[in-house]
């Protein structure tokens, strides 16, 4: 078999594509991708969702305004109009990508098939093309998990992969899961008017979150939208148009929902397993994902294998954009430097659903410092802030927003930050920033000007309720 030879092979269009820099432009690089150009964050992923979010803050608007003193009637949702701008947008800049690594560069081979490993440093396509690199990277991200029961391939069964381009907005949708995917999508449905009901294996929802969070948002959701925990799928038939669901309970009993779609979010899988790694003879962690060092070097019986990376959701557990993007900059120098490796952080990952209300998080949970406190000496203080304590929760008539600190008084510096309510993804911003830099609490409450009266002074407040006071030039 004839075997083409390039100085890097990627697999994987999503942060993978973002490795190809002018360094590439005199050697040979290989693009292989089996889906559609661009990965899961452009396509069916970060971007269209919060396509859809927006809007359905939008649409939800109608409901706060009233308690506020003005009137407002949602009209029409278009959902069809709506999803036509929203992959008109996607789908012409994933194919400009794809059509510019085709066909605009010289130096670059795109293969649109999957491909799977044969050696440490060799490749063969579906199609039979063989490959040969100096450098390879895998960047093949996750993919949707379903489970397995009768009727979960009816077309009227869905996952995010597909659930965004529905031709009309349905009158019902079942959503089965309670992670990040789950509360997005009921967020959006419900406030377009779609009768939801979403069901979760285990109470309360989002429960990696924080325990306040986790138990604040479950009951704001199920105030918006019908919340039933302890239930799993247990099988779909078709119904007419829709569909009969059946769904059991933890404790034995069953029911049967009538729906017009299921949305299936619960979970998803690295797609090592469609690589045949173990031909190259690659590490793989327990769950599943690409064993890597901190360089982001794939292992091989523990030890770093020259020239092969992976990033993203196929080797890290967090699964987000903002850390494959990361460790695609690390794995970029790295490619480029291999005299001097720079390594990922994964200390403070950040993360926010675009769920209503929208929450983000940082650093610990409670549960999280007070487990870890005497192994590294914390003095765990918390406290809450409700958004309704500060002016510009007062405009807002906000009951449900607050901010959560997880802090060490011994040292001053804070260990986590949560955050439900409006704009929470904007807000955990400078909590981001205390922690990747090592702000102590006292100086960043009373070390800046904080505006007054912006919702920021929410996380003021939160910060001086900790109590921890350690700057000496305190005014
Ligand atoms: C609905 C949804 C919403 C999300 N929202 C957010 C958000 O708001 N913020 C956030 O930070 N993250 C979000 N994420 C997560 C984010 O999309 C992922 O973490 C990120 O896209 C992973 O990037 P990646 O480069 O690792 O993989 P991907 O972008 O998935 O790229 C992997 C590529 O590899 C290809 N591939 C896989 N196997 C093979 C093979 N054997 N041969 C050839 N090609 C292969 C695939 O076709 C794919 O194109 C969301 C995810 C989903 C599903
Ligand atoms: N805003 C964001 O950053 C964003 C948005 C969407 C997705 N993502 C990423 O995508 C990943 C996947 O999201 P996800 O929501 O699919 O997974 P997840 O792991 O967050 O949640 C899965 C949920 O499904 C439940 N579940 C599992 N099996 C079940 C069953 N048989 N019946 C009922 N419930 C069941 C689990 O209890 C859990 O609540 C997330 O980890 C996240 O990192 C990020």
């Amino acid at each position: 078999m004839a075997v083409t030879y390039y100085d890097l092979a990627i697999i994987g269009s999503g942060s993978g594509n973002s490795l190809i820099t002018p360094f590439w432009d005199n050697r040979k690089v290989a693009i292989i991708d089996g889906g559609t150009f661009g990965g899961t964050c452009l396509n069916v992923g970060c971007i269209p969702t919060k396509m859809y979010a927006y809007p359905a803050q939008l649409a939800s608007a109608a409901k706060e305004a009233a308690g506020l003193g003005v009137e407002l009637t949602l009209g029409k949702v278009h959902w069809r109009d709506m999803r036509d701008r929203i992959f008109g947008r996607i789908d012409a800049i994933s194919d400009g990508g794809r059509r510019y690594r085709e066909e605009e560069l010289d130096n670059v081979t795109l293969y649109p098939e999957r491909v799977r490993f044969t050696g440490p440093k060799a490749l063969v396509t579906d199609s039979g093309q063989a490959i040969e690199a100096g450098q390879i990277v895998i960047a093949a991200g996750s993919r949707a998990v379903l489970p397995d029961i009768p009727g979960i391939d009816l077309p009227q069964v869905h996952t995010s992969d597909t659930v965004m381009r529905l031709p009309d907005l349905p009158d019902r949708v079942l959503i089965v899961g309670g992670g990040f995917v789950a509360a997005e999508f009921a967020a959006v449905f419900s406030s377009f008017g779609s009768q939801v009901i979403q069901i979760n294996r285990s109470a309360p929802l989002l429960k990696s979150a924080d325990a306040l969070v986790s138990e604040r948002f479950t009951a704001a959701a199920a105030s918006r939208w019908d919340v039933r925990l302890g239930w799993t799928l247990a099988s779909v038939r078709e119904d007419g148009t829709g569909v009969k669901a059946v769904i059991q309970g933890a404790e034995g009993g069953q029911e049967t929902i009538e729906t017009d779609i299921v949305l299936v979010a619960t979970g998803r899988v690295p797609n090592s397993d469609t690589l045949d790694l173990q031909t190259a003879g690659y590490d793989l962690e327990a769950d599943g994902r690409i064993a890597v060092d901190k360089c982001q070097r794939v292992l091989r019986q523990g030890e770093p294998a020259d020239g092969v990376f992976a990033l993203g959701d196929v080797s890290n557990p967090y699964q987000l954009k903002h850390v494959a993007n990361h460790e695609a900059r690390v794995v970029m120098h790295n490619l480029e430097h291999p005299e001097d490796f720079r390594s990922s952080d994964h200390r403070f990952v950040p993360s926010a659903v675009f769920t209503q209300p929208q929450i983000a998080r940082v650093g610990l949970t409670e549960a999280e410092a007070r487990q870890e406190a005497e192994l590294k000496g914390y003095d765990v203080v918390t406290t809450v802030q409700e958004y309704g304590t500060t002016a510009y929760g007062w405009a807002m008539e906000d009951s449900t927003g607050f901010v959560k600190l997880v802090a060490d008084r011994r040292s001053g510096q804070l260990l986590g930050a949560h955050i439900m309510g409006h704009e929470a993804s904007l807000l955990i911003q400078p909590l981001i920033q205390a922690l990747s830099f090592g702000l102590d609490v006292a100086s960043m409450a009373r070390g800046q000007y904080w505006i007054h009266p912006a919702l920021a002074e929410v996380v003021e407040n939160a910060l001086l309720s900790l109590g921890i006071d350690d700057r000496p030039d305190r005014a």
